[in-house]
């Protein structure tokens, strides 16, 4: 097979479309021309809340695969880091749901939202290669990151309330860490056979796709 030295930059090139669906969602964009329904920004709070404390148990079954897997320690620095970040974020969405009035122990995860977490329960399992799982934790930050990071930039007119949102996400220290994470992925799936690299392109697929949903979710009705 030939170039596998940047396999996720191939894979962006070939999946451009469902990529910049996740990454310039209308609910991304809505806040970014500063027209996003409150009640979908509230709606999204919750939702989140769920879906990031669903993450801690996915990210610490990265850290137990780099642990076991990886040639490089500094790996396991990055992802604990990670793991830190998910500590100071579920604080975070408490302080800031009782800002908005959101009462984060009432609230019923939606299809959605459900069917996110079951694919990260999917993930953690033991069966699933490293290479494979830090693929779909890359993507999954590196989505929020690119999302957030478009509402921050020259010409957005991001409500003042929610650029501190915006911010948690779309700042550069969290642009470093997806790059890094990225470098990992990809210096993980140089040394892949063909049949994990194709399951982890599904797996990025996969997770594009979610994104697509969970923003979905958060801009309707329901
Ligand atoms: C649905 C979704 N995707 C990605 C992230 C970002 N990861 C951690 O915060 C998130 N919070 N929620």
């Amino acid at each position: 097979m030939e170039g596998k030295s940047e396999m996720i930059a191939t894979w962006l090139k070939k999946h451009r479309l469902i990529y910049t669906g996740a990454t310039r969602h209308p609910f991304i964009l809505n806040i970014r021309d500063g027209s996003i329904d409150l009640s979908s920004f509230k709606r999204w709070l919750a939702q989140d809340y769920i879906f990031v404390r669903a993450s801690v148990p996915f990210v610490a079954s990265i850290l137990l695969k780099a642990w076991k897997e990886s040639d490089d320690s500094s790996d396991m620095d990055l992802i604990l880091s990670g793991m830190a970040a998910l500590n100071d974020e579920i604080a975070w969405f408490k302080s800031e749901a009782s800002k908005w009035g959101v009462a984060l122990h009432s609230v019923v995860p939606h299809k959605a939202n459900l069917d996110y977490c079951r694919f990260l329960e999917s993930v953690m399992s033991p069966d699933i290669e490293y290479a494979v799982a830090i693929t779909a934790f890359w993507a999954i930050e590196a989505v929020y990151q690119e999302s957030f990071a478009h509402c921050l930039e020259d010409g957005s007119r991001t409500p003042e309330e929610l650029k501190e949102t915006c911010q948690r996400w779309g700042n550069t220290g969290f642009g470093q860490f997806c790059r890094s994470l990225r470098n990992i992925a990809n210096r993980h799936l140089e040394k892949a056979s063909d049949d994990v690299l194709s399951k982890a392109e599904v797996i990025l697929i996969r997770v594009l796709e979610h994104e697509v949903e969970f923003w979905n979710m958060c801009s309707g009705e329901i």
